[in-house]
């Protein structure tokens, strides 16, 4: 690893809507040259270099860890050819669903020699602003020193979480990982329906963004619970609890985010292999 920087080198396998949003955070941290694998074109500052595939990748290029963030359903193309290139490097998936077995498999499957070290995370795209929140997973064979790089990439681009057990992961992408776009949905809606209720559409658009926006950053500054922020809005009697009564009612909310978790987990699941 190169000392002068903050951050390990990384082979960043898929630079979407998520690598994209960590490789942001990575950059203006300090990341040790890295290189950036990508079928799209990207600009990236130097020293950090763009390559389509793994041909491009200059003959030199040692990572220190392998990020790995292409779909589930995409990461076969390239885990066999990554096993033969890099066959020791430590990997680290940020993909939903797929299970350390499954890819240690995939990754071995064309170099008999590779001995794939494999670390899962969940991370979300508020990670673009330093804002995410990540789950990791390492099994017990992963070295602190691994598991130590993970961390402090996953880190400058947010808060992390370890898990116990690799089937946990499932519940954090069903919550965390996920969970952005419950929020945005919220926001989409409570829009909605305050131009139901007469306002012009760009007052009701900015009133939900800053609505959910400062109960956030509330929520993010206060010791309390979100129960008891939630308590403190609602007046006996009054408006909020008029619109409890209704988001609250058991077959509402409780079972509805509920039921959404559970099909979100169950999704990822579906995808581990
Ligand atoms: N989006 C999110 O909020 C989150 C996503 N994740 C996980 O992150 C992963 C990526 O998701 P997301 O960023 O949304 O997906 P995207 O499709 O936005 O990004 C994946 C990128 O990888 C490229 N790619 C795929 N295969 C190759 C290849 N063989 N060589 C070079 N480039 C390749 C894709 O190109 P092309 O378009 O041509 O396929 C695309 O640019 C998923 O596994 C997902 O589970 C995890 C947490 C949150
Ligand atoms: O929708 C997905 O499958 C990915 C994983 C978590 C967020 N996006």
């Amino acid at each position: 690893m190169n000392t002068t920087s903050l951050l390990p080198s990384v082979l960043l396998v898929g630079c979407g809507k998520m690598g994209g949003a960590m490789l942001e955070g990575w950059i203006r941290h300090g990341l040790a040259p890295s290189v950036v694998m990508d079928r799209h074109d990207h600009t990236l500052p130097a020293p950090h270099q763009h390559a389509r595939t793994l041909a491009d990748i200059p003959a030199d290029f040692t990572p220190d860890i392998i990020i790995l963030a292409v779909k589930p359903q995409k990461a076969d193309e390239v885990l066999g050819e990554l096993g033969q290139r890099f066959p020791t490097t430590p990997l680290l998936s940020v993909m939903a669903g797929r299970t350390v077995e499954n890819l240690a498999q995939r990754f071995s499957e064309a170099n008999s020699a590779a001995k794939p070290t494999i670390i899962r995370a969940m991370p979300n795209t508020p990670c673009a602003i330093g804002a995410g929140i990540s789950g990791l997973y390492a099994a017990p064979t992963v070295t602190d020193q691994q598991k130590q790089y993970c961390d402090q990439l996953l880190q400058a681009v947010g808060e992390t979480v370890w898990v116990e057990q690799e089937d946990l992961i499932d519940s954090v992408t069903a919550v965390s990982g996920s969970g952005p776009a419950y929020v945005f949905l919220l926001a989409e809606l409570m829009e909605k329906a305050g131009v139901e209720q007469g306002l012009p559409a760009e007052t009701a658009r900015k009133l939900a963004r800053r609505t959910i926006f400062g109960a956030g950053a509330l929520m993010d500054q206060s010791p309390l619970d979100a129960a008891e922020l939630r308590t403190r809005v609602t007046s006996p009697g009054g408006t909020t609890a008029a619109a409890l009564a209704v988001l609250m009612a058991p077959d509402a909310w409780p079972a509805t985010v509920s039921e959404a978790i559970q099909a979100a987990a169950r999704r990822a699941k579906e995808l581990s292999s």
